[in-house]
């Protein structure tokens, strides 16, 4: 069922049901379209928020972005609208909300769970690697379930569209410099380190460099001191994707292809993609 692009919507169209969360600069609620009773999230964001901030441009990115995406793991936005004071995503409705609840109610997630989850991410990355879209925010607080449990990637409010298009613009590639190649790589390499970071997250609870002060985990990602609590048992094959993906040099972290062929990924994650 697609939501007719052109049509202008208003309050009028929806009726405001629970809130589902707090947003970054405003408030998520449950909200049903009068009309064809289609259920949605509806994230009212205040205008006076996005200009003390100045993000009306990341704001408009996002609505750029999202609109051309189209993938089951990736959170539709189906349009906004504005009044005096706020502004209105109208998003899909995950029913099962954010991974974050899920993950903090049972500790940690079986191998399977979490090789599903890892599965789902990496394909929707690909995607949108495909579409040189870098979400770039990666974290179980983005991270919603619809009421299949299939994991949906939102809000895209830090998303880029990569520099590829102007490459690609400016048609011949032979002058870029291999600087420049390489940047563009470590472009995209930040959403395959992150999902090191998740699948660790997934497996033990906690993320790999979490320790009190901002600093110490800034020192301990730069030296990529991870270790393996003994305390959680975690099989071979897991360990082995998350240091495949843990690495500083973003161009030797695993392709988004070589994750969807990995061993622990085969053997864990019963392709519900
Ligand atoms: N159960 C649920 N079912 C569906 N959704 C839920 N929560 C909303 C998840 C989001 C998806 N997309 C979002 N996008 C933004 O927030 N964008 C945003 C907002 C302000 C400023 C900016 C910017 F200016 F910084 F870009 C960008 S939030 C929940 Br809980």
């Amino acid at each position: 069922r697609e939501a007719n692009p052109k049509k202008q919507w208003s309050m009028q169209d929806f009726e405001i049901g629970k809130p589902l969360g707090k947003g970054k600069f405003g408030r998520v609620y449950l909200a049903r379209e009068v009309k064809s009773k289609y259920m949605v999230a509806l994230n009212v964001i205040f205008k006076e928020q996005i200009e003390k901030y100045k993000i009306q441009h990341q704001l408009r990115r996002e609505m750029e972005i999202q609109t051309n995406l189209r993938h089951p793991n990736i959170l539709r936005l189906y349009g906004w609208f504005h009044d005096a004071e706020r502004i209105f995503l109208i998003l899909e409705y995950a029913h099962g909300g954010e991974i974050y609840g899920k993950l903090r109610k049972t500790g940690h997630l079986s191998e399977n769970q979490a090789a599903i989850y890892i599965l789902s991410l990496t394909q929707a990355l690909a995607y949108c690697h495909e579409k040189d879209v870098i979400h770039r925010d990666i974290k179980p607080e983005n991270l919603l379930l619809d009421h299949e449990g299939q994991l949906k990637i939102a809000d895209f409010g830090w998303s880029v569209q990569s520099r590829s298009k102007r490459h690609t613009i400016c048609g011949t590639l032979d002058y870029i410099a291999p600087e420049m190649v390489e940047n563009k790589a470590h472009d995209y390499a930040v959403d395959n380190w992150t999902l090191g970071i998740l699948c660790y997250e997934f497996l033990y609870g906690v993320p790999p460099f979490e320790v009190e002060s901002q600093r110490d985990t800034f020192r301990r990602i730069m030296k990529v001191d991870l270790s393996f609590p003994s305390t959680t048992c975690v099989s071979a094959e897991a360990k082995d994707l998350i240091l495949r993906l843990l690495v500083k040099a973003s161009s030797k972290r695993l392709s988004l292809q070589k994750i969807m062929e990995h061993p622990w990924i085969v053997k864990n994650a019963d392709h519900m993609g």
